[in-house]
């Protein structure tokens, strides 16, 4: 006997950041901070750092973190070996665990940021998915509903990594593959043995590609039907535009990577006048309409889509935690700001009731005072955090 009710047996783990060192990140010099497992709130002047303390917890998951910069953008102005990034996480399930990450010398591209966990080198970032998930939600993804498809497709496949930790690799691998495609279509003369190796290879993760995404739509929209219908927070319906996702969805008898092998290697005349490849995951759009205005998002006031993202994201929160038996860190970069007092009340209860430890920015340190001992406060100035 545990003792535990069911209700808890099924909650998320916590897991809480309690160390943070940054070198040569941003505007930090060198941070070395000790967190409680509470929330933290960081309020200072715009420019003083705040999003950019975010954005290196962002870095403790695999990929380009919370701003899609680059490497060297994030590497202090001047420093000639990198940036480096150290937290020890918390969670009851492993106890504690150091991780870090980082960038040695002028190594620039998706693969060379290296991760460390205890001390030992990771085959890659993606072992960070092991000891935490984070999730984000920042103002340059205001534009998300109106923006390129683009954005959306990367919104997408970072949600699958809830379901499926290899994804992120997967897509990488695809679109390495798609580049090489596109070359050898461009060459006068292409080694038709070496297109059928690579479009075999495009079709093997493509069809993998879209399996995850279609399964990710059908939990998500699960998730959605059980959240509450009078929530602060409108619903949304997704939906996956794309010519693999929605045969998975509506033949899922046929053969899908055969099929894509097929196309592939029938549309070489088409792809070679267009210069690149016509069909494929790479096309997939995340479609998302407002559910109680029945609306395309893109539609909805700027307001509308901010709160229906806020809903997705939160949603997408709870079935990570669901799935990955982790409640994730949240970041929420001026978020508070945005909300009325009543939403910004109900953002506080439901990332309470997450289970997760979030990061929340803002410049107004009264709009997060209801968090009251739920949070550890911080002012930020020129780099350099203070207590708050
Ligand atoms: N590579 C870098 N090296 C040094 N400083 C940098 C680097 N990249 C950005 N900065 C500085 O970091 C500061 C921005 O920090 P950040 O975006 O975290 O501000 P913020 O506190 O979130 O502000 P706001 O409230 O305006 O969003 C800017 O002053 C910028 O010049």
């Amino acid at each position: 006997m545990t003792g535990r009710t069911k209700e808890e047996e099924r909650r998320p783990d916590r897991v809480a950041v309690r160390r943070l060192r940054l070198a040569h990140f941003r505007n930090y010099s060198g941070l070395s901070l000790s967190l409680s497992p509470a929330h933290v709130v960081l309020t200072g002047e715009n420019g003083s750092g705040k999003t950019n303390l975010l954005e290196a917890v962002s870095f403790l998951s695999p990929g380009r973190g919370l701003r899609r910069a680059t490497y060297p953008d994030v590497t202090q102005n001047g420093a000639p070996d990198g940036f480096a990034i150290h937290a020890a996480l918390e969670c009851a399930a492993y106890g504690e665990v150091e991780v870090g990450t980082g960038l040695a010398g002028n190594a620039i591209g998706d693969t060379a940021r290296k991760a460390r966990i205890n001390g030992a080198q990771a085959a890659s970032a993606d072992a960070l998915l092991d000891y935490s998930r984070i999730i984000w939600l920042a103002p340059a993804m205001d534009g998300l509903f109106t923006g390129p498809a683009a954005d959306r497709r990367r919104f997408l496949d970072r949600m699958v990594l809830a379901i499926d930790t290899a994804h992120g690799r997967r897509v990488l691998d695809y679109e390495k593959a798609m580049r090489s495609r596109n070359r050898l279509l461009t060459e006068e003369r292409s080694d038709a043995g070496w297109l059928d190796a690579i479009e075999a290879q495009m079709a093997e993760l493509g069809t993998a590609i879209a399996a995850a995404r279609a399964e990710l739509m059908h939990l998500i929209t699960s998730m959605i039907e059980r959240l509450p219908q009078e929530g602060p927070f409108p619903r949304s319906d997704c939906f996956l535009e794309g010519a693999l996702e929605e045969r998975i969805a509506s033949t899922p008898a046929v053969d899908l990577e055969e099929d894509f092998r097929r196309a592939l290697r029938d549309g070489r005349p088409r792809d070679r006048a267009a210069g690149r490849t016509l069909e494929g995951p790479h096309r997939t759009d995340l479609i998302v309409r407002h559910r109680p205005k029945s609306m395309p998002a893109g539609l909805c006031s700027t307001g509308e889509q901010k709160a229906l993202l806020i809903g997705l994201v939160l949603a997408h929160a709870r079935l990570t935690g669901e799935l990955s038996g982790m409640a994730p860190i949240l970041l929420l970069d001026e978020i508070a700001a945005h909300l009325d007092e009543g939403r910004r009340a109900a953002l506080f209860g439901i990332i309470d009731d997450l289970g997760g430890q979030a990061f929340m920015t803002g410049t107004d340190r009264a709009l997060f005072d209801a968090l009251g001992d739920r949070a550890q406060f911080f002012t930020v100035s020129g780099g350099t955090l203070g207590a708050g």
